[in-house]
């Protein structure tokens, strides 16, 4: 996992790997910086509403991530309703995910339908993540989604490699819904509060 801070992950020999990170990562945050504007004036939100919550993305204190993804090929049998990557919803704001085209990965509609989400070249598939929802109360839903085994023999035996860019507001951020009243006493959770116990919860951290 690539982040800005994780500076130990990279030894000498993988230099320049750690350029082409580092460069994909600055693409990857002016990208989200023109649909965090885009989700502003779709959410008819004052300028800058989304985008102030996400100035520390290319500091050390940020926790947006940069995840290299890898399934390995199954070469054996498996039991039935065997999934690579379980229902779940990403945390943060939103997430920007590039897929191989192997296959597999399904989002649930409003209807609570699997829809496939079949890999189109060239294309970034964009979750929302519990964090806009929270801030949106709930115009933008957090997208629940999973990642099956292929069906097809040959496929299953290829490998599966995605890439997600895990996009966080600064972790100092407030969660609280965008046009909730100013004297509003209830508390609610920073995004780094929100994180933490996400991260907790799924055994990525220790309490
Ligand atoms: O590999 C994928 O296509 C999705 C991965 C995913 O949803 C996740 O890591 O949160
Ligand atoms: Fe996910």
């Amino acid at each position: 996992m690539f982040t800005h801070s994780s500076k130990n992950v990279f030894q000498v020999k993988l230099k320049k790997f750690k350029q082409f990170l580092q460069q994909m990562y600055g693409i990857l945050s002016d990208l989200l910086k023109k649909l965090l504007r885009c989700l502003e004036i779709g959410l008819d939100l004052p300028f800058g509403t989304l985008l102030d919550q996400h100035t520390n993305i290319n500091s050390e204190s940020s926790v947006t991530a940069l995840r290299l993804i890898h399934y390995p090929p199954i070469l054996f049998e498996v039991p039935e309703n065997c999934i690579r990557c379980g229902e779940h919803t990403d945390y943060g704001t939103v997430t920007l995910l590039f897929q191989d085209n192997i296959g597999g990965l399904e989002v649930k509609n409003r209807n609570n339908e699997w829809v496939q989400a079949h890999p189109v070249p060239g294309a970034i598939l964009v979750n929302v993540g519990d964090m806009l929802q929270t801030l949106t109360s709930g115009r933008l839903v957090a997208t629940p989604h999973r990642v099956l085994i292929p069906e097809e023999e040959r496929l299953k035996r290829c490998s599966r490699k995605s890439v997600a860019f895990f996009v966080n507001p600064n972790k100092k951020v407030v969660l609280k819904p965008f046009g909730a009243p100013e004297d509003d006493k209830k508390s609610y959770k920073t995004s780094h509060e929100h994180l933490h116990s996400r991260l907790s919860s799924a055994l990525i951290l220790k309490p």
